[in-house]
């Protein structure tokens, strides 16, 4: 598949980073580095170009690049984080996505907005009402993305929409119907399932912590490659989290 990713690599203080749900545990930097390489080299390996974010050491967060915009074509919405202090991480990644030719739109005050609950699937943009975003946050980005079909969703118990359901190639959503009410969900065996990237065709990325999915998913027919992230699972992230796919 051709297109973009935007990634960008953990820095010394990523153990720093936010932990809501979990018990807070010790996080190794140098082994999240080399994690975020490994799930760099599987993104490079399905043909996506590597963007990096330039580096944000300070902010321990930063590498989740997924919640500071939302790509929808060439409209990069950059988003205004529930948690103020992962503001700061939205400027650097509004310079790269305007160096990539992309038209920067935002999400202002008092409107929150989390990349990690936008999820994308064919025509629907489905946006998660959690903690992070806000109700109108939800609105601000319907009226920017006006061609997409928003669909508004309740998020209990986790951080965001894409912590609870994710899409498959063929549109079926996989996910928790405890954290979530969607008709028709797929649900993983086990928690971090719930959790793919699209690798273009029938290729899904997921995380090693979830091998009875991956398991399922290929009994489905899909390619599947799994990355070890637990550096990140640690502090709330999954695989989509990491990266924002952008296409050419
Ligand atoms: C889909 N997910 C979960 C995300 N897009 N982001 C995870 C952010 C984790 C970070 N420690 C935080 O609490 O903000």
């Amino acid at each position: 598949m051709s297109g973009i990713a935007l990634v960008r690599k953990p820095g010394p203080r990523i153990a720093e980073g936010i932990v809501t749900h979990l018990q807070r545990e010790p996080v190794d930097p140098g082994r999240a580095l080399d994690q975020h390489e490994a799930y760099v080299a599987a993104l490079e390996a399905a043909g996506r170009r590597i963007v990096y974010a330039e580096p944000a050491d300070d902010l321990p967060d930063a590498p989740f690049v997924e919640d500071a915009v939302v790509v929808s074509g060439r409209v990069a919405v950059l988003t205004r984080p529930g948690a103020a202090e992962r503001r700061p991480e939205v400027e650097s990644v509004a310079r790269t996505v305007r160096d990539l030719g992309l038209k920067t739109v935002m999400i202002a005050r008092p409107g929150t907005l989390d990349g990690g609950d936008v999820l994308q699937s064919g025509p629907t943009v489905y946006i998660g009402r959690s903690a992070r975003t806000n109700e109108e946050g939800i609105r601000q980005l319907a009226a920017l993305l006006p061609e997409r079909r928003v669909v508004p969703v309740d998020v209990r118990g986790v951080l965001h929409l894409k912590s609870a359901v994710t899409a498959l190639p063929d549109g079926t959503l996989i996910g928790d119907p405890r954290h979530v009410d969607l008709p028709g969900l797929l649900v993983p065996p086990e928690e971090p399932g719930a959790h793919v990237v699209p690798l273009g065709g029938e290729g899904v990325l997921i995380a090693a912590s979830a091998p009875r999915t991956a398991e399922l998913l290929e009994r489905r027919g899909l390619a599947v490659t799994a990355v070890d992230i637990s550096e990140f699972e640690k502090l709330e992230g999954c695989v989509t989290c990491l990266s924002v796919l952008i296409e050419e």
